[in-house]
């Protein structure tokens, strides 16, 4: 289970306060208006972002004292931050080690992931040369091959025609359950992930979190 306990981020001469609690292996969609605080929660869970005072603890276990890279936590942003000199192995590759040299098992892990992902053919192509979904999805290749048990993502596939934003939705989850990840989702249409989220945190103002579980047998298989 993840747990945010009284986090509390300034931002703005403002204080964003945030308690919920989301269990390990679900599906969550991060709603609310704009300017609310839903980016901030995710830069602070991972890391990027200090917080003044709260907890955040993983299946029990404090990680608000460690550093972003220790943290049991891997982003995707919706501007995916690809290297535009390096080809795409190299890209997903130093996702997974600082070197981008990769064990045989990690090579393994690689190929099929990309595979999966439909972008295994495109391993030598610059990312310049590729389509706006292509590049998300060797972000999403990237995040995924970290191996961390918690997968945030922020308005990821926004950017995208509703089509292929509807068929990354579905492949990411479709990896979520795969991996048995715990997905933080920040959406702007809710409708659109209702096929699929196991519950909603909506964030009011202040960073007050409603927390909203989806039964199962609306989930729309
Ligand atoms: N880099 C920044 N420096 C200072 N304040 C910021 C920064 N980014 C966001 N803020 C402020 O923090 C508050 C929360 O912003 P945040 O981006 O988290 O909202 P959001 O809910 O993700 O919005 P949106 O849906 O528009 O992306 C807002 O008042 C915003 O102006």
């Amino acid at each position: 289970m993840l747990a945010v306990e009284g986090l509390t981020i300034k931002r703005n001469q403002q204080a964003l306060c945030y308690s919920a609690q989301l269990p390990a292996g679900h599906f969550c969609a991060l709603t609310g208006s704009s300017g609310v605080g839903k980016s901030t929660l995710l830069e602070a869970i991972t890391g990027l972002l200090p917080a003044t005072s709260g907890r955040l603890l993983w299946q029990g276990e404090r990680f608000d004292q460690d550093t972003p890279g220790q943290r049991p936590v891997t982003m995707l942003f919706q501007q995916q931050n690809l290297i535009e000199h390096l080809d795409v192995f190299t890209n997903i590759a130093l996702g997974v080690s600082p070197s981008a040299k990769l064990t045989v098992q990690q090579q393994q892990s690689l190929q099929q992931v990309t595979e999966r992902l439909a972008i295994l053919e495109l391993l030598s192509c610059s990312p310049a040369s590729l389509s706006g979904g292509q590049r998300q999805r060797v972000a999403l290749a990237r995040c995924l091959l970290r191996q961390k048990p918690l997968l945030l993502l922020d308005e990821p596939f926004s950017a995208l025609d509703p089509t292929l934003r509807h068929e990354c939705l579905l492949l990411t989850h479709e990896l979520q359950q795969q991996f048995g990840l715990t997905v933080l989702l920040v959406t702007h249409f809710p409708e659109e992930v209702a096929s699929i989220a196991d519950c909603y945190w909506h964030i009011r103002e202040g960073g007050q979190i409603d927390v909203m579980s989806q039964p199962h047998e609306q989930k729309k298989k």
